[in-house]
């Protein structure tokens, strides 16, 4: 018996394929009984593959050296993308949205964290912004990670930052005057970074908040990859009802 459209599972390609984060979402995929993993490709893979296996949505962990080439081609191509790739910067956000204008009713998700536990880092983090004078980050990662900071903490970072100037908040204090390169770490609008890399890590990160007299830490740690996958599927369900660029999970959950 002929099934209708709405019955028919999700078409999805994986980019990355092969990569730690991949290999998660192409098992997840095929885990999930409303999608199909129709392809998979890793570096050197002719992209093709994923348009002639009628891909509607494709799933990008990759790298951030290439990841915009891979989002040109799947707008071109009028698919619909879920991005976990890190290196999103306002300058290529902004791009996005210029390709993106061109092509009505298409729809990409890019999320620098897509753990639930990480994205409620997050806001907790924004709400807590504007009540302390002092605000540093410090993200600890895998060795194999090839970015420095995470996509996660400059996200933050940016939300810490815009949460300050919102509630009229100034520089913070500092008053080094002597230091060695790299020793306060790095400034990602006005908030410090600090960026480790460790075996036996996996993606975790601490947001320190000081004010007079007290201090409080945020802390998310994941410790699977598997912490990502819900977040994931959820996007790529979400994504074709979405039009132009959602950044970030949040929207998604509420
Ligand atoms: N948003 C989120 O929740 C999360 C985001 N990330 C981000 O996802 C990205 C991938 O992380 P991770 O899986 O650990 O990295 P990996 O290096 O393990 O995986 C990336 C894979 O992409 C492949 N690749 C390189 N170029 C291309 C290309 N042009 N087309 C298709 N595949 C290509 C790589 O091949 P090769 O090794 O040969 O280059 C590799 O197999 C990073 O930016 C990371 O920060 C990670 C975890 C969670
Ligand atoms: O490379 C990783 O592993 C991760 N990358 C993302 C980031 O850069 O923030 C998300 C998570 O931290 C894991």
């Amino acid at each position: 018996m002929a099934e209708n459209a709405e019955t028919q599972p999700l078409r999805v390609g994986v980019l990355g394929a092969r990569g730690r984060m991949g290999t998660e979402v192409c098992r997840a995929v095929n885990t999930a009984e409303d999608m199909e993993l129709v392809a998979m490709v890793d570096a050197g893979d002719w992209l093709f593959n994923v348009s002639d296996a009628g891909a509607e949505v494709v799933i990008d962990f990759t790298r951030p050296d290439v990841v915009m080439d891979n989002l040109q081609w799947c707008i071109d191509q009028g698919i619909h993308a879920v991005v976990g790739t890190s290196g999103f910067t306002p300058d290529r956000i902004e791009t996005l949205k210029g390709w993106l204008e061109a092509k009505p009713g298409l729809g990409v998700v890019i999320a620098p964290n897509f753990g639930i536990g990480a994205v409620l880092m997050m806001r907790f983090a924004r709400e807590a912004a504007k009540y302390f004078e002092s605000a540093e980050i410090v993200e600890l990662h895998h060795p194999a990670k090839v970015d420095a900071p995470s996509g996660t903490a400059t996200r933050t970072a940016e939300l810490i930052a815009r949460a300050r100037a919102d509630a009229g908040l100034g520089p913070q204090p500092d008053a080094t005057e002597q230091s060695i390169d790299g020793a306060r770490g790095a400034d990602v609008a006005g908030v410090r970074v600090h960026a480790v890399r460790a075996s036996g890590l996996m993606a975790h990160q601490e947001v320190l908040f000081g004010g007079s007299g007290e201090t409080l830490t945020i802390r998310h740690d994941s410790h699977d990859r598997a912490s990502f996958m819900p977040g994931v599927l959820l996007a790529a369900r979400a994504v074709r009802e979405r039009q132009g660029l959602t950044f970030g999970l949040e929207d998604l959950l509420d």
